[in-house]
C-alpha cells in the first residue's frame, strides 16, 4: 500500500458523504474502528457513538486475519481506520473490505505516525474522560489509565491514538459544541471475540504457559533461545514445523467454541486408546515430512526450484497419501479424519507419481541440477546415449593427441567442462615450474588446476562444435520439463494447502495426545454452564519435577463457594494450587486433556491473574502499583464466567492499608449474586482478614486451608488441601527450615508472643552499664579538654554533635 503524505486522512469507498451525514443524523456512523497488525498480531480497539464506550481487545496472534475479520463481523463498524504503512496482508484485507456489496464500511487511512505509541498515550491524556477522578493530577493520570486498558498490548494502544485523532477531528457526538468540548469517552471496556478466552500477557507468564530461556551453550543471542519449563513446551510433541506453529496459535487463543474444543477432544481421545498405537505410530512418522508448503510453491512459482526442493515435495505428498490411506480406514465419525480423507484427494497420488517417474533424484544430487529419468522425453534420451559414448571416443582422441606431444608429457586425457567447453589435460612436469614454462607448440594454454595443465588444441575445438552444445541442449531440455512438472505441482497447490493445514492440525492433536498418555491426563467434560470441578488434580509441570506430589480437588460454581480464601504456612502448597487451576482450566480450553482423575469445566470467558510482580518498562509503575492495576483490571473486566487468581494481594504496602484493600475487594465479589461472581481463588498470609473476621458472611465464601504436621521441632508440609483457616504461620519453624541462625528465630518467637499478650518487649540492643559509664567518662574528660579561650571554638557547635553522637550509640 502507498505510503500517505501530509498529515491529512485518506478514505476509501465511502458509502456516505460527510454532507449526507450532517443531514441526517440517523445515518451517522456509530462505531469508529481502528486497527493495525504487524508480525502476526492484531490489535484494535474501537469507539461506540451509541454509548460512547471505547472498548479495546488486548494484542492476539492473528496471522491470517481471521480474527479481525470475525470482529469486523461481529461489531460492523461504519468507519475503519488503518495506517498507511501496512503489510501485504493487511492492506489485501482492507481493500477486500470495498468489495463487499452488502457491507461497505469507509476506510480512513492515517500516516504511520498518527499509530505512534506516544502519540497514543499523549493522545490518551489529553482525551474527555469524565470518568477520571476530579482530583487527579496530570502525572497520576497515566498509572490510572494503565489500570483501565492494557499498556503491555502496545499494538492496541497504537490504535487508540489514531481512533481519538479520527473521533477528534469529526467531532463525533459533539459537532455543535464549543470547540474546547472534547469527545466525551465514559468507559473503557475491554472486548473480546464471543468465544474467546481472554488471557493477558502476565498471566501466560505467571502461569509459565509459555516461557523462553536461553539455552546455555549457546552464545547467540537470538537464535539461542529455547523454550524452558513450560506448559507449551511439555505438550508440544508436534514432529512438523506448522504443527508446532498452530499449536502456539490455539494456546494464544483458548476458546468456548464447544464445537472446536469437541472436535479437538475426539481425537485426542482415538489416540490415547493403546488399540490405535501402531497407527499413531504410522501417522507420525508421515507427519514428520510434511513440511513448509508455502515456501515451496513461492519457490516453484519464481523458478527457483532446487533439487532437495523435489525431493521434499515428493516424501511430502507420498507422505499425505499415506496419511490419507491410513485415516480413511479408521472411524469417519471423527471430523477431522473425516476431512482429511475428502480433501486428500488424488492428486497428491498424481503429483507423486509423477514425480517418482519423471525426476532422476540419483543422477539430480550427483550433478546438483533437475535431470530426468529415461524414456521421459526422446530428445533426451537420444542426447545422454551420445553423451554416454563420449568417454571412448574421447580417450581415442586423446591418444592421437600424445602422438604429437613432447615425449616426456607420459600421458593425457580429454575432459568436458560446462561453458568452456572440451581441453587437453595434462600432467604437470617438474620442469613446468614458471607460466613460460608452460607454453607448448601447437596449443593454447587455458589454466592450471591442481597439478594439471589445461590446453585448447585444434582437435578439441572442433569437438566443441561438433558436441559442445550437447550439455546445454540435455540441461535445457531437463529445465523444460522441470518447467511442466512445476506448472502441474501450482496447478495443484489448493490441495497441496488443505494437506498444510489438515496434517498442521492432526500433528497438533497428536502431540496432546501424547503428552495425554505419557501424563496420566484425562478428557474433561465441558459444560456450557460456569461450574469447575476437578478431583485429584496436579499441577502439570509441578509433577515433573517433583518426586511425589499431592493431587487436589476443587469445587466451584454458583451454589458452591465460589470465592475460596486459601491460608496457610509459608510454602504449604498455595501458589502451586492456584496455578494449577489456572493451568488445568486454560488446557481444557485449548482441547488438551488435562492433569486430573475426573474434570468438569465450565466454558470461563477470561483467566486473571494478581500474582508474582512483573518488571513494567512501559510505564515505570512500582511493583505495588502493578499489584493494583492488575487487581483492578480483575475487578473491573471478570464476569460471572471469569477465574481470577490472586496470591499475596496487599503486601507491598503498610499491613493495615494492604489487608484493608484486600477485604475490600474481596468484599466487593462477595456482595454480588452467584452468577454475577467469578471463581476467585485467592491465597493470602493476612491471617488476621480471617481471625478478625473482617469478611461479610456470604454462602458464597469457602475457606481452606493445606495440612501441615509438627515432627518434633521440625515443620512437614502434607500439601493437602481441607476446609478450615491456618491457625499459625509456623514462620518460625520455616525459618529454622531456611536457615535463619537459631538464636535470631528464637528473638523473633519471644518478640511475636509478647506482642500477642500485649506485654512490654525490651530492647536487647541497649549498650551494658560498663559501656554506658565508659562513654560518658569520655565524653568528661573530652569537655575538660576543652580550651575554653580558644577564639575558633564554636561551643554551639560541640554541644550540637556531642549530643548527636551519644544518642546515635
Ligand atoms: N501439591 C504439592 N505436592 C508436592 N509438593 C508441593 C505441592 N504444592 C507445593 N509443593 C512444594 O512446595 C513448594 C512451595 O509451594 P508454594 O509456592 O505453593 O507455597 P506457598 O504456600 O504459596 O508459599 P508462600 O506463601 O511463601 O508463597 C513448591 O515449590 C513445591 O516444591
Amino acid at each position: 500500500m502507498e505510503g500517505a503524505t501530509g498529515a491529512e486522512e485518506r478514505t476509501i469507498t465511502p458509502p456516505v458523504t460527510s454532507l449526507q451525514r450532517d443531514e441526517d443524523e440517523e445515518e451517522s456512523p456509530d462505531v469508529y474502528l481502528s486497527v493495525l497488525a504487524q508480525h502476526g498480531q492484531v490489535g484494535l480497539s474501537y469507539y461506540d457513538g451509541k454509548d460512547y464506550v471505547l472498548h479495546y481487545m488486548p494484542d492476539v496472534a492473528d496471522r491470517n486475519l481471521q480474527i479481525l475479520s470475525r470482529v469486523i463481523q461481529e461489531v460492523s463498524p461504519q468507519v475503519v481506520i488503518t495506517s498507511a504503512k501496512q503489510e501485504s496482508s493487511m492492506a489485501q484485507f482492507i481493500r477486500s473490505l470495498g468489495c463487499n456489496p452488502d457491507y461497505r464500511p469507509e476506510v480512513v487511512v492515517y500516516p504511520n505516525s498518527d499509530f505512534g505509541l506516544e502519540v497514543g498515550k499523549q493522545r490518551l491524556l489529553a482525551a474527555n474522560l469524565p470518568f477520571l477522578p476530579p482530583a487527579i493530577t496530570e502525572k497520576e493520570k497515566l498509572p490510572y489509565l494503565s489500570s483501565c486498558l492494557s499498556f503491555d498490548s502496545v499494538l492496541m494502544l497504537r490504535t487508540v491514538g489514531a481512533l481519538l485523532k479520527c473521533l477528534d477531528r469529526r467531532r463525533v457526538g459533539v459537532e455543535l459544541e464549543d470547540s474546547s468540548v472534547g469527545v466525551p469517552i465514559l468507559q473503557f471496556r475491554i472486548y473480546t471475540l464471543i468465544d474467546m478466552v481472554c488471557v493477558d500477557r502476565d498471566t501466560y507468564s505467571v502461569l509459565q504457559i509459555f516461557k523462553s530461556e536461553l539455552h546455555p551453550s549457546v552464545y547467540k543471542l537470538q537464535s539461542g533461545e529455547k523454550e524452558g519449563l513450560s506448559l507449551f513446551g511439555i505438550l508440544n510433541r508436534c514432529k512438523s514445523k506448522f504443527g508446532s506453529k498452530l499449536l502456539r496459535q490455539w494456546f494464544l487463543q483458548p476458546t468456548r467454541d464447544m464445537t472446536v474444543l469437541r472436535r479437538r477432544q475426539e481425537v485426542v481421545k482415538f489416540f490415547t486408546s493403546p488399540c490405535n498405537l501402531e497407527t499413531f505410530r504410522i501417522l507420525q512418522g508421515c507427519l514428520r515430512n510434511i513440511r513448509s508448503i508455502p515456501t515451496l510453491l513461492h519457490r516453484m512459482a519464481l523458478s527457483h526450484t532446487k533439487v532437495h526442493d523435489w525431493q521434499s515435495l515428493y516424501k511430502m505428498v507420498y507422505s499425505a497419501v499415506c496419511i490419507r490411506d491410513t485415516v480413511r480406514s479408521l472411524s469417519q465419525s471423527i471430523k477431522l479424519f473425516q476431512e482429511i480423507s475428502a480433501d486428500f484427494t488424488d492428486d497428491l497420488f498424481y503429483i507423486a507419481s509423477l514425480i517418482s517417474k519423471v525426476v532422476d533424484f540419483e543422477s539430480s544430487m550427483a550433478e546438483n541440477r533437475f535431470t530426468i529419468k529415461p524414456n521421459v522425453d526422446p530428445a533426451v534420451d537420444e542426447k545422454k546415449r551420445r553423451m554416454m559414448g563420449l568417454p571412448d571416443f574421447l580417450t581415442e582422441v586423446a591418444q592421437s593427441e600424445l602422438e604429437h606431444l613432447d615425449s616426456r608429457i607420459p600421458s593425457c586425457c580429454v575432459i568436458y567442462i560446462p561453458l568452456i567447453g572440451f581441453l587437453l589435460s595434462i600432467p604437470r612436469l617438474p620442469s613446468m615450474v614458471q607460466k613460460e614454462n608452460f607454453e607448448i607448440d601447437g596449443l593454447d594454454f587455458m589454466f592450471l588446476s591442481g597439478e594439471r595443465l589445461h590446453y585448447r588444441s585444434e582437435k578439441t575445438k572442433g569437438l566443441d562444435d561438433l558436441l559442445g552444445d550437447l550439455h546445454c541442449d540435455i540441461r535445457d531440455l531437463e529445465t523444460s520439463v522441470m518447467t511442466q512438472l512445476q506448472n502441474v505441482v501450482l496447478q495443484r497447490s489448493s490441495c497441496l494447502y488443505k494437506v498444510l493445514s489438515l496434517s498442521a492440525e492432526l500433528d497438533c492433536l497428536m502431540a496432546m495426545a501424547l503428552a495425554s498418555q505419557e501424563y496420566g491426563y484425562s478428557c474433561p467434560i465441558l459444560t456450557p454452564n460456569s461450574s469447575l470441578r476437578l478431583s485429584q488434580a496436579r499441577h502439570p509441570l509441578l509433577e515433573l519435577c517433583s518426586p511425589v506430589f499431592v493431587s487436589n480437588p476443587l469445587v466451584s460454581s454458583d451454589t458452591e463457594g465460589k470465592v475460596k480464601v486459601l491460608t496457610g504456612p509459608n510454602s504449604s502448597g498455595k501458589s502451586i494450587y492456584l496455578k494449577q487451576v489456572g493451568l488445568i482450566v486454560f488446557m481444557a480450553l485449548i482441547g488438551s486433556d488435562v492433569p486430573a482423575k475426573e474434570a468438569e469445566i465450565g466454558l470461563v470467558d477470561g483467566i486473571f491473574t494478581r500474582m508474582q510482580s512483573r518488571e513494567s518498562v512501559s510505564v515505570g509503575l512500582s511493583t505495588f502499583m502493578i499489584d493494583l492495576n492488575q487487581m483492578a483490571y480483575a475487578l473491573k473486566e471478570s464476569t460471572g464466567d471469569s477465574l481470577v487468581l490472586i496470591d499475596e494481594f496487599g503486601k507491598g504496602t503498610n499491613t493495615v492499608d494492604g489487608l484493608s484493600l484486600l477485604t475490600a475487594c474481596i468484599s466487593h465479589w462477595l456482595v454480588r449474586s452467584a452468577d454475577q461472581c467469578p471463581h476467585v481463588l485467592l491465597a493470602t498470609n493476612f491471617h488476621s482478614l480471617l481471625q478478625l473476621g473482617l469478611l461479610p458472611f456470604s454462602p458464597m465464601l469457602s475457606l481452606l486451608t493445606f495440612e501441615t504436621a509438627i515432627d518434633g521441632e521440625e515443620l512437614v508440609f502434607l500439601y493437602q488441601l481441607k476446609e478450615g483457616i491456618c491457625q499459625s504461620s509456623y514462620a518460625a519453624n520455616i525459618a529454622k527450615l531456611a536457615g535463619v541462625p537459631t538464636e535470631l528465630v528464637h528473638r523473633g518467637i519471644e518478640v511475636s508472643e509478647l506482642y500477642r499478650t500485649g506485654k512490654t518487649i525490651k530492647r536487647i540492643d541497649r549498650p551494658t552499664n560498663d559501656q554506658h559509664n565508659i562513654k560518658c567518662n569520655s565524653m568528661v574528660e573530652k569537655f575538660l579538654s576543652l580550651d575554653l579561650e580558644d577564639p575558633s571554638l564554636d561551643l554551639q557547635r560541640y554541644f550540637k554533635e556531642e549530643v548527636l553522637a551519644f544518642s546515635d550509640d
